[in-house]
């Protein structure tokens, strides 16, 4: 049988180290890579990233944002990023932000998580701002499926915080109750759940517990200022268990494939002091 998503996701990061590369091909990118705005472009940029990079990290983080603009054609490009990255031995983490109500998120779950769909992939990101409650499809999906998920909790933008720092009726913030759920999720998981928080590498993080024995994604890493040390700072002890995620700071080094690589290498050597 399959192993679950949070035993996968250790072993990768044991192998290949704590860096996530993401795939979003910005028209900007494009037009930098020389590339024309259309398809063709986008697949161009798309499959040549992944084959420079999903060898070399342990996650590969598509932003399904860029696909989709492109309509149904783009999808198909999103589901060859998404097959080319495994066959390269990466984990996908497809950051598509879901949540809706319940039946709705069923139909979700069933689109990104069963492995039968052609967009299956080992995990997502999803939204809580309808109730952690409303994730509960995803969570059973993720559990049949042995896929993993990753929660928004701290996001690295910031006007995050009016909604995230918010104090709940029992006197908790909304991103630390949202850690609050996941802990109960991921208890007794070993080595770890699979159950994980989406937490920006750019956030103060004083007065959260990251103790919620599930992995983390840190986008902001890189091109939005965040830093190994603020890695480091925010998340302590758990740490080890971060996938710090850049997508613009790589991307930027191509279209060649060594200076993409590279970028890859160094970021691993950087992180690799946090995996205790
Ligand atoms: O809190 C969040 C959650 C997700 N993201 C996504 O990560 C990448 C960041 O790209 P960079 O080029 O490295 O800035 C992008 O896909 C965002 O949608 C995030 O930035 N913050």
């Amino acid at each position: 049988m399959t192993e679950t998503f949070g035993t996968r996701y250790v072993a990768a990061l044991a192998e290949r180290g704590q860096f996530c590369v993401g795939i979003d091909p910005h028209a900007s990118l494009l037009h930098d890579w020389g590339l024309d705005d259309t398809v063709a472009g986008l697949e161009k940029f798309a499959l040549s990233a992944v084959e420079a990079v999903a060898p070399y990290c342990s996650v590969i983080k598509p932003q399904s944002a860029f696909y989709e603009r492109f309509g149904s054609r783009g999808v198909a490009v999103l589901e060859r990023v998404i097959a080319e990255s495994r066959a390269a031995g990466a984990l996908v983490l497809l950051d598509v932000k879901r949540g809706d109500i319940g039946s709705t998120s069923q139909a979700y779950a069933d689109a990104y998580l069963d492995p039968a769909s052609p967009l299956a992939s080992d995990a997502i990101t999803v939204s809580p701002y309808l109730g952690f409650g409303s994730l509960q499809p995803f969570v059973d999906a993720a559990r049949v499926h042995r896929a993993g998920l990753f929660v928004l909790a701290a996001t690295s933008n910031k006007e995050g915080p009016e909604v995230q720092e918010a104090v709940t009726a029992e006197g908790r913030t909304v991103s630390a109750t949202m850690l609050d759920h996941l802990r109960e999720l991921n208890a007794g998981e070993t080595p770890l759940g699979s159950y994980g928080a989406v937490v920006g590498a750019t956030i103060d993080g004083s007065g959260l517990d990251f103790a919620f024995n599930g992995p983390i994604l840190a986008p902001g890493y890189g091109e939005q200022g965040g830093t190994t040390a603020d890695i480091r700072r925010i998340f302590g002890a758990s740490a080890p268990y971060v996938a710090a995620s850049s997508s613009r700071g790589v991307l930027r080094q191509g279209p060649d494939a060594g200076p993409m690589r590279a970028a890859v290498e160094r970021a691993n050597d950087e992180l690799r002091g946090l995996g205790g």
